[in-house]
């Protein structure tokens, strides 16, 4: 046996139903390399076939062993990513803790920290100290210059919103967040940022995007209404490539790892119901979801606890969309404000496609979670005219389903363009994002069928 490995040991055999290749550091002992592998998804079972390091492959056929429980390090991350995978899973990670933090002080104490913004949207501490954070530990680990990024939040509403005290709620905010990055396998500041380096981190977020090289999309807080609400929200960062999303990371610290979980989540739903959550051991409070475009394959870890003693590896498991594709039995997802997409029009569309099931009205790319998961079978966005869809509000959502196994375009089929700089330019009337091509068809042509006598 070349390297250590210390995985135990089955005893089933494998129907092989799964392989892959992946890059495994410190897996083996502590030696980085890359291994190919055979997985049965049924009896979690998993056989290494060969192992490559330094150039230098090693064919090695090890015994049958169960999946390791820690699968983050075997998890599917396309070796020409893995890197940017990895350390944008563990920054969506902190901002999840951050969003949590911040979402209780605003529920429980209803304090100040909300602000309207001049298009009348909400915008929160929260949504400034993740965008800082997370451009902060992406500039740290792959170095400024080779970071370009596009978000939604900009110092100048910051500056221009003279609320005592806001500025620096949100550096001591990023401050508390950056303290605690080595729990998450990253490194802390050596001092903490000032509040000039907490500005510059957020306007680091000056791209606005393209057709040409490499850039993040980052929404720090996706769904701010349902996050100030108390409920549903996303932390959504892509990773854009010549005008391609490659990889996408949603965390969405409210959606639990079960969706049987979600009637524990909401606090009112507890006081009202009086149902006692699993305990805190069981019970994963919400979720990360990632995909590498091309791998076919998109996973999910539990959300790092704020147990401190908790710390990475996290473990990840794949996800996959549903396998409904009868209308009578799927559910659709939409927004929740009828302000951000006409519920009337869907309701017809629901109606003639004969989807029987209520919809599932969630905030924020939390949505797009629930399709890539299996949870809902359909996504529908169809805005008012003249509202022009901005790309953070979508890429990670729509690479991550499409990984696992689903469909996402614009209403004339024709995938998102994410190339034509901060707005999906050219958008065909509306997003549809579905479980797979039978009900996307359906869809397609029911929104053709329906489009010319619609108000929209
Ligand atoms: N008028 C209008 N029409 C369509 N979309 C709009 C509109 N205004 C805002 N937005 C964008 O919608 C994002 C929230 O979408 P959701 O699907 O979460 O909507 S809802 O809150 O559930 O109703 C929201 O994202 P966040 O600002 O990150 O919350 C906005 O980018
Ligand atoms: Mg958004
Ligand atoms: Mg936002
Ligand atoms: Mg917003």
């Amino acid at each position: 046996m070349p390297l250590n490995c210390s995985i135990s040991l089955a005893t089933k055999v494998p129907h092989i139903l799964g392989q892959g290749r992946r890059y495994a550091p410190n897996h083996f002992g502590k030696t980085s390399c890359f291994l190919t592998y055979s997985r049965n998804y049924q009896n979690k079972s998993l056989q290494i076939v060969s192992l490559s390091k330094l150039n230098q492959t090693q064919n090695y056929t090890s015994s049958i062993m169960e999946e390791p429980k820690s699968l983050d390090l075997l998890s599917g991350k396309p070796e020409k990513y893995s890197k940017e995978i990895d350390i944008a899973v563990r920054a969506v990670q902190m901002a999840c803790s951050l969003c949590q933090k911040v979402q209780d002080s605003i529920i429980s104490k209803s304090n100040n920290q909300v602000q309207s913004k001049d298009d009348n949207s909400l915008v929160t501490v929260a949504d400034w100290s993740v965008q800082a954070t997370v451009s902060w530990i992406l500039c740290e680990s792959l170095g400024s210059r080779n970071v370009s990024i596009v978000a939604e939040e900009d110092v100048e509403t910051l500056s221009k919103t003279h609320k005592a005290g806001l500025l620096e709620a949100v550096v001591q905010t990023v401050n508390e967040c950056l303290a605690e990055a080595p729990r998450f396998g990253l490194n802390a500041p050596g001092v903490a940022l000032t509040t000039s380096e907490v500005l510059e981190a957020i306007s680091h977020c000056n791209s606005s995007g393209g057709p040409i090289g490499r850039f993040w999309a980052l929404d720090p807080v996706d769904g701010t209404l349902g996050f100030v609400r108390g409920d549903q929200y996303a932390v959504a960062l892509a990773l854009i490539e010549e005008g391609e999303v490659v990889l996408g990371v949603l965390g969405c610290p409210n959606y639990p790892m079960r969706k049987e979980w979600l009637n524990y989540h909401h606090r009112y739903h507890r006081i009202i119901s009086k149902l006692t959550p699993p305990t805190s051991e069981s019970w994963d409070k919400g979720c990360v979801i990632y995909a590498g475009k091309g791998s076919g394959e998109a996973w999910m870890q539990p959300l790092l606890q704020g147990n401190k003693k908790l710390v990475w590896p996290n473990s990840a498991r794949p996800v996959r969309v549903s396998s409904i594709n009868n209308p009578a039995l799927a559910t659709f997802c939409e927004p929740v404000e009828k302000a951000n997409s006409s519920h009337s029009f869907t309701a017809g569309l629901a109606h003639s496609m004969g989807l029987r099931m209520q919809p599932l009205r969630v905030y924020s790319m939390v949505k797009y979670a629930a399709i890539a998961r299996g949870d809902a079978e359909i996504f529908m966005k169809f805005a008012r005219a003249g509202y022009k869809e901005k790309i953070w509000d979508h890429a990670a959502g729509a690479v991550i389903i499409q990984e696992a196994g689903g469909v996402v375009t614009d209403a004339g089929g024709r995938p998102l363009d994410f190339s034509k700089g901060m707005y999906l330019d050219g958008l065909d009337r509306g997003i549809i994002a579905c479980a797979g091509p039978v009900l996307h068809d359906k869809i397609v042509e029911a929104v053709d069928a329906s489009w010319n006598s619609s108000s929209l």
